[in-house]
């Protein structure tokens, strides 16, 4: 595959509503949007970091300067037969992961169209629908939580994750077990706000039979993380510790997790997606696709991953229209059935993207071509 070229499109667009978690508040998703141009087909990525290195250390704007000075010229210089050489051509980088999965994303979305098949099939997958759920952010109150979260059970949403911090946990967490009863599957993340001196406060969560606590320490932690989950009914489920194939093994061989939340962008792309996916199912681990408040083409990435056979637990994958006006895709992502989105079979991502609303939205377009 020659790339001829390709464009970074920077696109700001409002939030239907705030997202707010215990290390901020975001009201508009500033990302950059891929363009990928190979003879007759264009490939799209999304870079997902967030504004600010709060979750993890990249932004809008490291990810923007990596691509555009490190991992570009690199895919422009070296030969590419298949997706998978990506993450080798990308390896003398270190980190910049989710600079590193845009342009990956974007490579194995040309592949499938090249080949003619869906991006779902092309990774392995074998689901013809996902089950998704919500992630609901800190609210103003308690009430407004348990209404937000009436209404998206209405919807038949499959798994209802809440964000929890030291002094928003027990009570909001009662409180819905209350009115909802111990069956809805229920979770809370708690982004790395608690250590281990927290342990019996913690504890106390178990009662409450939640699906699994998601992050409670720290973020680059492994160890804390098993000695917390020997004392815990509750599995753990890690997301920012997760960063690579590697952390994945570690993290399994000391028991610090039974459940891993799976982005593609934290963890460097799809084919590191797929080989976390594959060491989680042997050993008997299942994952879930986490979100980072995707606009569309990111959304059906995580749509494809979500396909394969150890994605046993509900994502956070929800429709367009819980955060966007109007999405940069059509169609839009739209639940096929209650807490359910059909994959695309079409060739590639199985999306085409809303030139209109891109437009809209874009606040600066960069081109680079291949002149190698
Ligand atoms: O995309 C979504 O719907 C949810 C996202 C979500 O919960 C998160 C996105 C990005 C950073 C975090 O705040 C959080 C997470 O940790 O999973
Ligand atoms: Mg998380």
């Amino acid at each position: 595959m020659k790339m001829d070229k390709i464009e970074l499109l920077h696109l700001k667009m409002p939030l239907l509503h705030p997202f707010e978690t215990s290390f901020g508040r975001l009201t508009e998703k500033d990302f950059y949007l891929i363009k990928m141009f190979s003879g007759e087909h264009i490939g799209y990525g999304e870079s997902v970091a967030m504004p600010n290195p709060g979750y993890t250390e990249e932004t809008t704007g490291t990810s923007a300067y990596m691509m555009e000075e490190f991992l570009i010229p690199l895919l422009f210089k070296n030969k590419i037969n298949h997706p998978d050489d990506v993450s080798a051509i990308f390896s003398p980088i270190r980190r910049n992961n989710m600079a590193k999965a845009a342009l990956e994303g974007a490579v194995w979305d040309l592949y499938s169209k090249k080949r003619k098949i869906s991006l779902a099939h092309a990774l392995g997958g074998t689901r013809e629908s996902i089950d998704v759920g919500v992630s609901i952010g800190i609210q103003k109150s308690i009430d407004d939580l348990l209404l937000k979260i009436e209404g998206y059970l209405s919807e038949g949403y499959k798994k209802i994750k809440v964000k929890i911090k030291p002094g928003y946990d027990l009570e909001p967490l009662t409180k819905i077990r209350e009115k909802f009863g111990i069956n809805i599957p229920l979770m809370a993340d708690a982004n790395s706000a608690y250590s281990l001196e927290d342990l019996d406060h913690l504890k106390k969560l178990d009662p409450l039979k939640l699906l699994m606590i998601e992050q409670p320490l720290a973020f680059d932690d492994m160890l804390d993380h098993a000695v917390l989950q020997k004392q815990l009914d509750t599995p753990i489920c890690l997301d920012e510790s997760i960063c690579s194939a590697e952390d994945a093994r570690k993290a399994i061989e000391l028991d610090s997790c039974r459940i891993i939340n799976l982005k593609i962008g934290r963890v460097g792309g799809l084919t590191e997606a797929k080989k976390i996916h594959d060491l989680c199912q042997k050993n008997n681990i299942p994952v879930w696709c986490g979100g980072m408040l995707e606009a569309g083409v990111g959304r059906a990435h995580n749509i494809a991953i979500t396909s394969l056979s150890n994605f046993t637990i509900a994502g956070d994958t929800s429709a367009s229209d819980r955060y966007w006006q109007e999405d940069i895709i059509q169609p839009e992502v739209q639940m096929s059935a209650p807490g359910k989105i059909a994959v695309p079979t079409s060739a590639g991502i199985g999306y085409e993207l809303n030139e209109q609303v891109i437009k809209k939205y874009m606040i600066g377009k960069k081109i680079y071509t291949n002149d190698i």
